[in-house]
């Protein structure tokens, strides 16, 4: 089949190229030129693991372009994704501009019958508001051109993208159209194979399964942060309540684990999008309110530790700070937890030494204002003349670390575990104090 995505970044990236792996004919759109080039050049403009060898065998295949020219793009797709951003607006709401300037790129150019779909997240009533845009488009020029509309929500994980998109749990497409959602079908068959896992549904519903799961999903998240914090105080340790509880399949084990608080491109904005349209519909959703004011404390519980700690003049300290984007596996740095660390660490006059495997270049552009950061090329380069370590991102490499080297090159044996790498016993063996979260603290002997 034909397909066009417009916006060429995590989505829209990861499905064209996915799409064109199953025979697809793929063009992928952008309004930024540098990226188009990028990719038009052999690279990938973001890091996801295994997305350079899926892009260049379709490239190669013929299956595969890059473009920023619109005209060539909107025509040359039967189905047309919008897969562009839906950052949150001041009120907190989606912010439907880039989805709407694609809606009316689409009207203005195309000729004949599309299935436009919606991929990016998008507020329950959205679909409506493309198609109007698309029809006031098509009545401006007098053309007579049918299309339709489709909600197909995206549920990848930044990290593991294409596996999510490769082996979906599940496929919604919300659709009216009998033709469209006949095309969504095949289209995604071969992804369907084994199980059929696509679930067809009205718009709205489809629109709102894409929130209630984000939802759902920060709410785990901050449930056990909370948990966590009360951990603390009454002695017990969080990870042995997680596995506890995990092993109920009513609860399950994903999405428990208790940390320095959810990052993202997602989650923040999502959890904010659905509370405001809690908000518009008069009904004030209080248990996602307070999953955001938790998410929001537990930004700062690791700056807590550190100021209950060291104090709260760090002046004169440094801090060695092991991850920096927002998840492992990633160089996306939205909303992730280590920039608010950072600042508020700094605003007491620390100072960052700060390494990631794959971040560094992008949290130097986010941190570009603030003073007294310095980044490694070695996760052991930011250990030497630190007073303590803070791990802020569960990158693999860290582990099983060089535990003697940690003990010797820190001014005194301190770890700051956001992400409870480490068991509290061992490090206790070690000698090393270690501030975990939910954990306790364990202090060397
Ligand atoms: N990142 C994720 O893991 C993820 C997962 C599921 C859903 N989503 C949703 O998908 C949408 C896209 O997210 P993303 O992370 O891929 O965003 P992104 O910022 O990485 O990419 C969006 C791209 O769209 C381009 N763009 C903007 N306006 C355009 C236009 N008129 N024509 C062509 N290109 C245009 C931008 O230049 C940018 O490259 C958002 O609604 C997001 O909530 C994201
Ligand atoms: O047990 C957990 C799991 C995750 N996180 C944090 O939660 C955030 C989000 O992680 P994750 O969900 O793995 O990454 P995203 O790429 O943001 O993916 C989420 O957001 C996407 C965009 O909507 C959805 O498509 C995915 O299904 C949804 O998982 C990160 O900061 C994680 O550190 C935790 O603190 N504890």
């Amino acid at each position: 089949m034909k397909v066009t995505t417009i916006g060429t970044g995590y989505v829209g990236l990861v499905t064209g190229a996915c799409l064109a792996e199953m025979g697809n004919h793929v063009v992928c759109l952008d309004v930024n030129a540098e990226k188009i080039r990028i990719l038009n050049e052999g690279g990938i403009p973001i890091h996801e693991p295994g997305l350079d060898a899926v892009v260049k065998r379709n490239v190669e295949a013929g299956r595969l372009q890059f473009t920023t020219d619109v005209d060539a793009a909107v025509n040359h797709g039967t189905i047309l994704f919008i897969a562009v951003g839906t950052p949150p607006g001041e009120d907190g709401s989606a912010d439907l501009q880039y989805v709407l300037a694609a809606a009316r790129s689409i009207g203005q150019r195309m000729t004949d019958y599309k299935v436009v779909v919606d991929k990016s997240t998008v507020p329950v009533g959205t679909a409506d508001k493309v198609r109007a845009a698309i029809a006031e488009e098509l009545a401006r020029r007098d053309a007579k051109v049918g299309f339709a509309v489709v909600s197909n929500p995206e549920f990848l994980k930044e990290g593991a993208a294409i596996e999510d998109f490769m082996k979906p749990d599940r496929i919604v497409v919300g659709s009216d159209d009998e033709q469209a959602t006949l095309m969504m079908r095949a289209l995604y068959a071969p992804f369907t194979r084994s199980h059929d896992r696509l679930f067809v549904m009205d718009v709205r519903s489809a629109e709102f399964t894409k929130y209630a799961a984000n939802a759902m999903l920060a709410t785990r998240i901050s449930f056990m942060n909370e948990l966590a914090l009360l951990a603390e105080k009454v002695g017990a340790d969080i990870e042995l309540v997680r596995r506890g509880i995990g092993s109920d399949p009513r609860i399950g084990y994903q999405f428990l684990y208790a940390g320095a608080g959810y990052g993202g491109s997602c989650f923040p904005k999502d959890v904010k999008a659905l509370v405001r349209t809690g908000r518009e519909h008069d009904q004030e959703l209080k248990v996602l309110n307070a999953v955001e004011e938790a998410n929001d404390r537990q930004k700062l519980v690791l700056v807590d530790k550190i100021v209950a700690r060291f104090g709260e003049d760090l002046a004169g300290k440094r801090f060695a700070l092991w991850g920096l984007a927002f998840k492992p596996n990633t160089d996306d740095m939205r909303e992730a937890p280590s920039l608010v660390i950072i600042e508020e660490l700094v605003k007491r006059g620390a100072a960052i030494a700060a390494y990631d495997p794959v971040a560094m270049s992008e949290a130097s552009k986010m941190l570009a204002q603030v003073q007294g950061v310095s980044f490694c090329e070695r996760a052991e380069h930011a250990l030497a003349d630190s007073d303590a370590l803070v791990i802020v991102t569960e990158w693999k490499e860290f582990r099983t670390p060089d535990f003697d080297r940690i003990k010797s090159e820190l001014k005194q044996p301190v770890v700051f575990d956001g992400r409870n790498l480490y068991e509290p016993a061992l490090m206790s063996t070690l000698g090393i104090e270690h501030h975990a979260i939910g954990r306790g603290t364990r202090k060397s002997d």
